[in-house]
C-alpha cells in the first residue's frame, strides 16, 4: 500500500496525466446528428458560394449601359424578354436595351451586369410586349452577389478539432456533408465506491447517503462530450471490488470511481490499484479540493480514482479528466476555458494550499465578476448546483479583497 503520499503541485499532477493521452479514431455521423460533435478532419471549400452571379434583389436583371442618365422624369425603356425564380436560368444573352425579370437568389443571365430593384421600376404592356421603366441609372456591378464572394473554392473554413455550432452545420450543408467526419467519443466506466450508499431510489437509512457522485459525473462527462457508462456501487469489500473493477475496465476508454482514495480503513483503491498493477501517477495534491485525487495508468488506460466529497470529485473531474477527454476528442482547446474576472465579495478564509472554489461569474458593468456559490467545504453538495465556474486561488495567501483579480475556470 502507498502509505506514504508526497503533496505535488496541481500544475504538476495534470501534467503527468496530460502525458497519458490518446487521441480517438474517426467516425462519420449524419450531418444531423453531428451538433456539438468535434470535427476530425478540416472543411475544405470545393467549391465557390455562391457558385454563380446572383441577384441580391427582386427586380430587373438589365446592362447598365442600358440606363444612361435614366431618373424620375427619364426613364430608361427596357423590353422584358424574360422571367426567372431563384433555381431558374435564363438562356440567352441579354441583347441592347433587354432586361429579365429576376427574383432574389436567381442567377444573373450572361451579359447582364446590374440588377435594379423592382420599387425603382414600373412596368407596362405595349403591342403584345412587355417593357419596364428604369428609374435609375445604374452602374456596372450595381446590385449583384458576386461568385465566391461568400467563400472562395479551396479555403480552409474550419479546422479538425474545433467542436460544431450550428453554423458550422449550415457551412457543412453548403458543401454536401451528409455524414460528418468527427471523433469517436471515448467512453468512460462509473463507479461509486462505500458501502453507505443507497441507490437514488432508496429511502434513506441510519448512517447511509444517497448515491450523488456516479450521477454528477456521468452529468459532467455528458457535458465533456464523451459517454458515461455506470456500473453501479461497490461496497468496501477488496476482493469483489477487484473483480468488477478487472472486468469493467476492458469494456471502456477510462473508468472513474468516487471515493475510497484516501487513507481509511475502508479506502480500497490503494490497494486495488496495486493489486491491478497499476502505475500510480499521484496520490496527493496541494490543492483543495480534492487533495487525495488519485490518478493510476494501466497500459493506455486511465484510472480516475476521485475523491468521495462529492466537491472535491466535482473538481477532480473537471481538473484532471475533462483534459483527456478533450485530447481524446482531438480538440484543439484542451481543458476548460480561463477568463480573469473580480472577486464580487471579500474571501477571507486562509489559503494555504491552491483552491478551486466553486464559482458563479456574471458580466457586471461590462466586466466579469465572480462569487463563491455557496459554501465551500469539500463534503458539501448545494454550492455545485449554482457553480458555473471553478475560481482558482492561488495558495499562500490569508484571503482575498474584494475586486481582486482572479482566474476563473468557466463551466457552463
Ligand atoms: N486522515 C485523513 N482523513 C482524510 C483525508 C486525509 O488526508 N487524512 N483526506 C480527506 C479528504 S481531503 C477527502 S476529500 C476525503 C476523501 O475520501 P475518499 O476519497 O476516501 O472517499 P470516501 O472515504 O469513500 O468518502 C468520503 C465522503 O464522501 C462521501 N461519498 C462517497 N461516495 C459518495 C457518493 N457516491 N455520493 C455522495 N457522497 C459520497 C462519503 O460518504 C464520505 O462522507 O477523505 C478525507 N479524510
Ligand atoms: O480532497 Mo479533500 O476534498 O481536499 O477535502
Ligand atoms: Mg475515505
Amino acid at each position: 500500500m502507498l502509505n506514504e503520499r508526497k503533496p505535488i503541485a496541481v500544475t504538476e499532477a495534470i501534467q503527468r496525466v496530460c502525458d497519458h493521452t490518446v487521441t480517438g479514431e474517426t467516425e462519420y455521423v449524419a450531418l444531423s446528428e453531428s451538433y456539438q460533435r468535434v470535427l476530425a478532419k478540416d472543411i475544405l471549400a470545393d467549391h465557390d458560394v455562391p457558385a454563380f452571379d446572383r441577384s441580391p434583389y427582386d427586380g430587373y436583371a438589365l446592362r447598365a449601359q442600358d440606363t444612361p442618365q435614366a431618373n424620375e422624369n427619364n426613364p430608361s425603356v427596357l423590353e422584358i424578354v424574360g422571367h426567372i425564380g431563384a433555381g431558374s436560368i435564363y438562356p440567352n444573352r441579354l441583347e441592347e436595351q433587354q432586361a429579365v425579370r429576376i427574383m432574389t437568389g436567381a442567377q444573373v443571365p450572361t451579359n447582364a451586369d446590374a440588377v435594379v430593384m423592382l420599387e425603382d421600376t414600373e412596368m407596362f404592356e405595349e403591342k403584345g410586349k412587355r417593357f419596364v421603366s428604369v428609374r435609375k441609372s445604374l452602374n456596372r456591378h450595381d446590385n449583384i452577389s458576386f461568385r465566391g464572394e461568400d467563400i472562395k473554392k479551396g479555403k480552409v473554413l474550419v479546422e479538425k478539432g474545433t467542436v460544431i455550432n450550428p453554423g458550422i452545420t449550415a457551412l457543412l450543408a453548403t458543401f454536401g456533408y451528409a455524414d460528418v467526419p468527427v471523433t469517436k467519443k471515448p467512453v468512460i466506466g462509473v463507479i461509486a465506491t462505500g458501502s453507505e450508499l443507497l441507490e437514488v431510489d432508496q429511502p434513506l437509512e441510519p448512517g447511509k447517503i444517497r448515491n450523488s457522485n456516479a450521477y454528477m459525473i456521468m452529468a459532467q462527462i455528458k457535458r465533456a462530450g464523451a459517454i458515461p457508462k455506470y456500473f453501479g456501487q461497490l461496497t468496501d469489500d477488496l476482493p469483489e471490488s477487484l473483480e468488477k473493477m478487472t472486468e469493467v475496465i476492458k469494456e471502456v476508454d477510462f473508468l472513474i470511481t468516487t471515493g475510497g482514495v484516501s487513507v481509511g480503513d475502508f479506502d480500497l483503491l490503494p490497494e486495488i490499484y496495486q493489486e491491478m498493477q497499476a502505475n500510480v501517477l499521484f496520490n496527493k495534491i496541494a490543492m483543495r479540493p480534492g487533495s487525495v485525487t488519485t490518478v493510476a495508468t494501466l497500459k493506455d488506460q486511465i484510472l480516475f480514482g476521485l475523491s468521495g466529497n462529492p466537491s472535491a470529485c466535482y473538481v477532480g473531474f473537471e481538473l484532471f479528466t475533462k483534459p483527456i477527454i478533450d485530447s481524446y476528442l482531438g480538440k484543439k482547446a484542451i481543458g476548460n476555458q480561463k477568463k480573469h474576472a473580480k472577486l464580487a465579495v471579500v474571501i477571507s478564509k486562509d489559503n494555504p494550499f491552491d483552491r478551486f472554489m466553486r464559482g458563479t461569474y456574471s458580466i457586471e458593468h461590462g466586466e466579469l465578476s465572480v462569487r463563491p456559490a455557496g459554501k465551500d467545504k469539500s463534503n458539501m453538495v448545494h454550492s455545485l448546483a449554482a457553480a458555473n465556474c471553478l475560481i482558482q486561488l492561488p495558495g499562500g495567501s490569508n484571503g482575498y479583497v474584494k475586486g481582486s483579480q482572479v482566474i476563473i475556470h468557466i463551466l457552463e
